[in-house]
């Protein structure tokens, strides 16, 4: 008898992780994805997230910048970021960091996160995770930029209040893997309904 999931669409997951200490979490927040049923994780790190998580630990495809230049060579060759806009169903930057939520709401592509989010389909869900310190969550310039990114229907998963990585102690923090995984699954199931 076929059960529930049998009748399912695989969802494509592409995971971005950006330069703030909250990178840490990659290795559970990855693993938790990959628990949800008939997800496919694909992740994309930018080269300042690296300082956070050992990608030895990190039980899928890890894609960095110079693969976009390692795969193309000449006019016929696979475009990276092309090729990862095409198989994501859902895009989550899980801690999106100061530094690169300016990039997207200034429409600047100069990695492979960036890139694909500068071609990113409008039709298909992009959740995002801010996460740096209160300084910098309260600088006017944040507020500015998360109406630019509501403005192109990305959905803030919000930070919260925590210890900090410097020790102070504010809003900021990545949400917790867990609020994540259960926002993501919410989606992921209702995609899947609406394809069975
Ligand atoms: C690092 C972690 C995940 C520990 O629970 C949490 O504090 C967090 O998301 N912090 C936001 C990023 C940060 O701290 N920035 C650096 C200087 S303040």
């Amino acid at each position: 008898m076929a059960t529930g999931n049998d009748n399912k669409q695989n969802i494509n997951i592409l995971a971005g992780v950006t330069g703030s200490v909250a990178s840490i979490k990659l290795p559970i927040l990855v693993e938790k994805l990959l628990e949800i049923p008939k997800v496919s994780v694909r992740v994309i790190a930018t080269q300042n997230s690296f300082h956070f998580f050992d990608r030895t630990s990190i039980p899928c495809q890890i894609y960095e910048d110079k693969d976009e230049w390692q795969t193309w060579k000449k006019i016929g060759d696979p475009v990276l970021h092309i090729e990862l806009r095409r198989w994501a169903d859902l895009f989550l930057i899980a801690p999106l960091d100061a530094n690169t939520m300016a990039k997207l709401s200034h429409g600047i592509c100069d990695n492979l996160l960036t890139s694909v989010a500068r071609a990113w389909d409008p039709s298909k869900p992009f959740y995002y995770c801010p996460a740096m310190n209160t300084h910098m969550w309260q600088h006017p310039l944040t507020q500015e930029q998360l109406e630019k990114l509501q403005s192109l229907k990305y959905i803030q998963i919000p930070p919260i209040s925590k210890t900090l990585a410097c020790g102070d102690c504010g809003i900021g923090a990545m949400a917790d893997v867990s609020t994540i995984i259960e926002i993501v699954r919410g989606k992921v199931d209702a995609t899947q309904g609406l394809l069975v």
